[in-house]
């Protein structure tokens, strides 16, 4: 399995984004999480389109937009065309999630569905194939630097069990209170894809960058 950290920009000084994106993108981190919120949805209002496709033209990182808003359908194509790699909209937030899907895949980009913390695992039960990553919130939406819930730990692995008997591949990321504290929990629990956002950005954005790189480097290795 593949491990990847997502770091967060949500979290990062958006003053000097491009700098933050580029100390991070240089230490080999693949992966870049941007969380839009529509203050509807959750409380938040963070960011939005014009955001992404500045970034979209100084990073070649994999783009991995959480659409926290109401109705996500109704942007799946500005966020395709605003330079989105993979897609991921809230199961409680959409009233048709398989066709949302299908137009994500139809736009050419890789989709995800994400569950609140006390959202059911039996959303999944007739999505799970259809999806290449299920981003399991290990905090309430909305917010950067809240603490890791800690029941999520046994409904990742319960969402590890499932997809291993069904014989699929499907990337879990686990988003919200990752940390030196968290990490190793979700990751022994089957979580390959880490969001980070508290953990990453701040004073020392490249050092800790590098650091969790490193550590799920070294994971991927002693696990194969
Ligand atoms: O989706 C999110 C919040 O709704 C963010 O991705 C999350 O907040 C990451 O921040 P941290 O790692 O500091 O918890
Ligand atoms: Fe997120």
């Amino acid at each position: 399995m593949k491990y990847e950290l997502s770091p967060s920009i949500l979290s990062a000084d958006f003053a000097r984004l491009g700098e933050e994106i580029k100390a991070v993108e240089q230490t080999g981190v693949n992966y870049l999480h941007i969380d839009v919120m529509d203050g509807m949805f959750v409380p938040s209002i963070s960011f939005g389109f014009p955001i992404i496709k500045s970034i979209r033209k100084m990073s070649n990182m994999v783009f991995d937009v959480h659409l926290m808003v109401e109705q996500p359908e109704r942007y799946i194509e500005e966020t395709a065309a605003s330079g989105a790699d993979i897609i991921t909209i809230h199961a409680e937030a959409c009233k048709h999630p398989d066709r949302a899907i299908e137009q994500i895949h139809q736009l050419g980009k890789k989709a995800g569905i994400a569950l609140n913390p006390s959202t059911s695992l039996h959303e999944l039960d007739y999505l799970l194939e259809k999806v290449d990553m299920v981003l399991l919130m290990t905090v309430n939406p909305g917010f950067g630097n809240q603490k890791y819930i800690p029941y999520c730990t046994g409904k990742v692995k319960e969402l590890r069990t499932m997809i291993e008997e069904r014989g699929l591949q499907t990337d879990i990321e686990v988003d919200g209170g990752i940390n030196a504290a968290t990490i190793d929990a979700v990751l022994e629990a089957g979580a390959n894809i880490l969001v980070a956002g508290s953990a990453v950005f701040g004073k020392e954005t490249a050092k800790n960058a590098e650091k969790y790189r490193k550590l799920l480097a070294d994971y991927q290795e002693n696990h194969k």
